[in-house]
């Protein structure tokens, strides 16, 4: 149980301490008009039994006005309460979503590998509902489920023993058998969890690739595996429902038993005549009450259980380790690879004992067939993640030593599919220096060659653009991703060569825009066509993750290796032509 409160308020069990009392004290509140309402009754009943003294009606008065103030207390109470509950969840589940969303942003890229998108949503927005409905609705029902009988027991078996056993005596039973099914619940809501996130990350992978289920007629197929999906939800909801729905009723009935079993018992007693009739009405009225709450809470069994599943999901990720590292980087320092091995899989490595040295302020081009490492090794320095063997190190010290976001301070990237935020554009330059004034922004675009067409833009630099740059060609979004990565002015450039793939006027203003990044920067550039590193200083070939040569565009001519192959093979494909 401890457990169980711990999960869901994230660690801070305090914060469910107000919508608990809360709840505790207004399931005490409802007992107070039962045992007023007995009262009248027991006046009323003692004015037939005992004709001779009369109705009391100075303690009818009495006890009716009591009973008014007393539900107009409760209700001005209850409704303050109501709120500060409310508000109490509501604020927790948005700080926490909050702050979760941050945690993700310090863990390495290795973790998002191992979720899939509608996963990570799901945890965020579902898990995240999920315990907020509980810590609103559930925890204080049972908080006040537990807490009431008990108290009721205490005072009621003072009252009469005899009738307070039978009352509570079927309760532990109850319970019993919701323990027993507590972990056929477990794997219940994990299925059903699994089946859900499943089903979002299908969903998402339709939207987003509906262009290509258009162009490649793929629609049957695509809908297929979310039709499965959304069928494997159906079962896994079904079998939620339909297992654990008869095992709870049994608990209920079990439990409810008790109060049955209580009018047994005071019925018998009352004949008998060793119990009075306010005392037998009293038991009837605080059964009620205390079986009410008792009832709901098995009602919402099955939810609370699934929510602290959601609260393990959450606090599993905020147990994931983030980088660590607390030095500051150290700008325009030389970069050494020293025996690096990685694989995104542990045991399949990407990077095999690969060393080369960087020198400040020269540009370095990595060169290689497709999946040969390139990106991995921009991604490796980056930090996005970490080696598993070697060292990479800058200025002489490793990169495992610098803060992550200090290391990143001083990277600026540009890759080939630039995102960019559904913001104007002005915001989306500056997130390369978020204080950056507007002359600085213009100042950025000017030289990236795209302060041209952002002034021919009705609304210029206030001008909205659809979420990830849909209203811009390719050419405009990568001359804006370099116009933020002037801004940023950070002294390592990581350059994923786009051009490629431009028409040669945006070629041209994107090759500018480059020359105007690298000077006086160290840059990597993962180049793919070779006559843009004609002059680089140095240049990497990697095969199959391993350094095959290195030296200058002529050297490595000279070696009549692998460069020279990729080199005489570009020179014959690039005038190719559609026949
Ligand atoms: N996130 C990832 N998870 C698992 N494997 C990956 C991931 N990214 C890349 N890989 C694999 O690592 C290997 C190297 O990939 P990398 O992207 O570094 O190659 P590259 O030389 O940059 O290729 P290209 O020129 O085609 O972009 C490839 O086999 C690729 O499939």
């Amino acid at each position: 149980m401890n457990r169980y409160f711990y999960n869901i308020s994230g660690g801070n069990t305090r914060s469910l301490l107000p919508s608990s009392v809360a709840a505790l004290l207004d399931g005490i509140a409802k007992i107070v008009p039962a045992a007023l309402l007995v009262d009248i009754f027991n006046t009323i009943y003692r004015a037939f039994a005992e004709p001779e003294t009369g109705l009391n009606i100075g303690r009818l008065w009495t006890v009716s006005v009591v009973l008014l103030v007393w539900l107009a207390v409760e209700y001005a109470a209850y409704t303050s309460l109501y709120d500060k509950t409310y508000k109490a969840a509501y604020s927790l589940a948005a700080s926490g979503r909050l702050s979760l969303a941050e945690h993700i942003r310090h863990l390495s890229l290795g973790f998002f590998g191992r979720r899939d998108p509608g996963d990570i949503t799901n945890l965020l927005l579902g898990d995240y509902g999920q315990v907020e409905h509980t810590i609103s609705h559930n925890v204080p029902q049972l908080i006040s489920a537990i807490m009431l009988p008990v108290l009721a027991l205490g005072g009621l078996l003072f009252l009469d023993w005899r009738m307070a056993l039978a009352m509570f005596v079927a309760i532990p039973f109850g319970a019993l058998l919701l323990w027993l099914t507590d972990s056929v619940q477990a794997r219940l809501s994990e299925n059903h969890v699994k089946a859900k996130n499943e089903a979002a990350s299908r969903l998402q992978e339709y939207l987003a690739g509906i262009r290509e289920i258009k162009a490649h007629n793929i629609g049957g197929k695509r809908f297929e595996r979310l039709r499965q999906s959304f069928d494997h939800l159906k079962r896994a909801s079904i079998s939620l429902e339909g297992i654990m729905g008869p095992m709870i009723m049994g608990a209920m009935l079990l439990t409810r038993s008790g109060m049955t079993l209580m009018i047994f018992a005071g019925s018998y007693l009352l004949v008998g005549g060793t119990l009075s009739l306010p005392v037998f009405l009293l038991f009837l009225l605080v059964g009620t009450k205390v079986f009410e709450p008792l009832t709901v809470v098995l009602m919402n069994y099955g939810e609370m259980r699934y929510s602290a599943y959601s609260a393990q999901r959450i606090m599993d990720v905020q147990q994931e380790q983030p980088l660590q590292g607390t030095e500051a980087a150290r700008p325009h320092a030389p970069i050494e690879f020293d025996r690096v091995t990685f694989g995104y899989d542990a045991d399949k490595p990407v990077l095999k004992e690969l060393s080369f040295r960087i020198e400040p302020n020269t540009i370095t081009a990595l060169v290689g067939p497709s999946g040969s490492g390139k990106s991995t090794v921009t991604r490796l320095l980056a930090r996005f993640w970490d080696v598993q063997e070697g060292e990479i190190r800058i200025g002489g010290r490793d990169i495992k030593a610098m803060d992550p976001a200090s290391l990143l301070e001083d990277i600026s990237m540009v890759f080939q599919d630039v995102y960019l935020f559904q913001d104007t554009i002005g915001n989306n330059i500056r997130i390369g220096k978020m204080d950056a004034t507007q002359q600085e922004i213009e100042e950025a675009a000017r030289r990236a060659c795209c302060h041209e067409f952002i002034s021919r833009l009705p609304q210029g630099y206030d001008t909205p653009i659809g979420e990830g740059g849909s209203t811009l060609s390719g050419g405009e979004k990568q001359r804006i991703s370099i116009a933020r990565a002037l801004l940023k002015n950070a002294s390592i450039v990581l350059l994923d060569e786009a051009t490629a793939s431009l028409d040669p006027e945006n070629e041209s203003a994107v090759q500018q825009a480059i020359n105007e990044l690298v000077d006086g920067k160290t840059v990597i550039l993962i180049a793919h066509r070779l006559k843009t590193i004609q002059h680089a200083d140095q240049i990497i070939v990697l095969e199959q993750g391993q350094l095959v040569e290195k030296g200058t565009h002529t050297e490595l001519l000279d070696k009549q290796g692998l460069y020279a192959r990729l080199w005489s093979l570009q020179q014959n494909t690039d005038g190719w032509r559609v026949k």
